[in-house]
């Protein structure tokens, strides 16, 4: 007998703004998880899988770049599509675009849930044997109360019929392809694609769903992803300093926190000459000991004349990602007599809270004179000090 086509729709065309309450510019699905991205992963477990014959993923419109960046390569992942203005809306987008490709089985998968296991996938097809759709559920295990104005309690529910909802949620493609088509037709909206089987008529079965199948919702969840990645390992907290002087030289502007101010001077050095980048860099390499600035990028490089410190920052915050680590907070001070720095802070905070991908509220940028003492009151170089505090997985 032939086997079965398993094609896989990762939904994740959302914009993520409950997770973003943290003041995170990207998107959640786009977000490092111990280095890698969140929909890097969700996208991996289905491929790490040989019996899956396809992977599409449905993304927003406006982030196409996002992607494109996640360098994905496997010849089983196609081109992906564009979804809607709901999930539900994503997810036909994402079957009109392989129904050509006439599909045996489809699973649609949340982008938001990066730890889908082999054996709740597994479990899910197997499934499919007996029924139209299957999904994996935990059954509740809190006490579930019913209020009408999210405060004062009305009623204590009955939860020994109640089981929460997961992904990977599969079908028989035809029939929730057809499925989904009428339920569009409707002016509801229904949260998950079993509900839209169980509305059409189909029969769903539940599956055991895992603890750790968890979706990133909230912000709070990133911390909660992080524990589950580390096997629980204990993190522990880094300080790291940084320091750095430039001397100045003839020119017309400096660049200062990744922001270019014009001046009536320039600061020397091989790169841009960011003080503060590079004071910010060497605290961050500091905390997780991963030496200086000068050791990953060597001024006798030639390949980093001119350029812009922001890639040094973004290789240290690499550094702390891939460590399975996360930047708690920088604080940066710059010395010099000129130029005023006060106003460019709130633009300094952007571009590095941009580089890192935290929030500018957790950067600090402040400047000082030296009360015209020594060679930055006679305006001859500038200084910067930094500090940064880093949380780590505890290896030793
Ligand atoms: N228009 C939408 C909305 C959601 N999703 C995807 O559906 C999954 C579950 O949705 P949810 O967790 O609610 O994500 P968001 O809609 O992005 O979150 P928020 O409501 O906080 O903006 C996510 O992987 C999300 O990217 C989608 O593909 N298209
Ligand atoms: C599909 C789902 O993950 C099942 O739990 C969930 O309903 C999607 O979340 P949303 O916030 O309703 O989009």
């Amino acid at each position: 007998m032939r086997q079965k086509s398993i094609f896989v729709i990762v939904v994740a065309a959302g914009k993520g703004e409950r997770a973003s309450a943290d003041g995170s510019t990207d998107p959640k699905q786009y977000r490092s998880l111990a280095g890698i991205p969140v929909l890097a992963r969700t996208i991996r477990a289905f491929l790490d899988l040989p019996y899956v014959t396809n992977v599409l993923t449905v993304i927003h419109p406006d982030h196409a770049d996002r992607y494109a960046s996640l360098g994905l390569a496997d010849d089983r992942l196609l081109p992906p599509v564009t979804g809607g203005a709901s999930r539900q809306a994503s997810v036909l987008e994402g079957l009109k675009a392989l129904a050509p490709l006439r599909p045996d089985l489809v699973l649609i998968q949340d982008a938001a849930r990066p730890f889908a296991t082999p054996q709740v996938i597994g479990d899910v097809i197997a499934a499919l044997d007996q029924y139209d759709g299957a999904l994996p559920a935990l059954p509740v295990t809190d006490t579930i109360k019913r209020s009408l104005d999210g405060r004062q309690v009305a009623t204590t529910e009955d939860r020994s019929q109640l089981a929460a909802a997961q992904t990977p949620q599969g079908f028989r493609f035809g029939q929730i392809f057809s499925a989904h088509m009428r339920a569009a037709t409707l002016p509801r909206q229904f949260t998950d694609d079993a509900e839209i089987a169980e509305w059409a008529g189909l029969r769903v079965a539940m599956v055991m769903g895992d603890r750790d199948n968890i979706k990133i919702t909230h912000p709070q969840d990133f911390a909660q992803a992080e524990r589950i990645l580390s096997g629980d390992a204990i993190m522990e907290t880094r300080i790291g300093s940084g320091f750095d002087f430039h001397q100045f030289e003839p020119g017309d502007a400096v660049w200062l926190g990744g922001v270019r101010i014009p001046h009536h001077a320039k600061l020397k050095g091989h790169s841009d000459a960011d003080v503060a980048l590079h004071a910010l860099t060497d605290a961050i390499l500091g905390a997780i000991g991963e030496g200086d600035i000068g050791v990953h990028f060597p001024p006798s490089d030639m390949q980093w004349q001119g350029a812009a410190s922001t890639i040094f920052l973004k290789h240290a915050g690499d550094l702390v990602a891939k460590a399975g680590g996360r930047i708690v907070n920088l604080d940066v001070t710059i010395v010099c007599e000129a130029p005023k720095i006060a106003s460019h802070v709130p633009a300094m905070q952007r571009v590095i809270g941009e580089t890192l991908g935290i929030a500018p509220t957790r950067i600090a940028v402040k400047a000082t004179t030296s009360e015209k003492l020594g060679f930055i009151g006679r305006e001859e170089g500038m200084v910067a000090m930094a500090s940064a505090s880093v949380e780590m997985p505890r290896v030793d």
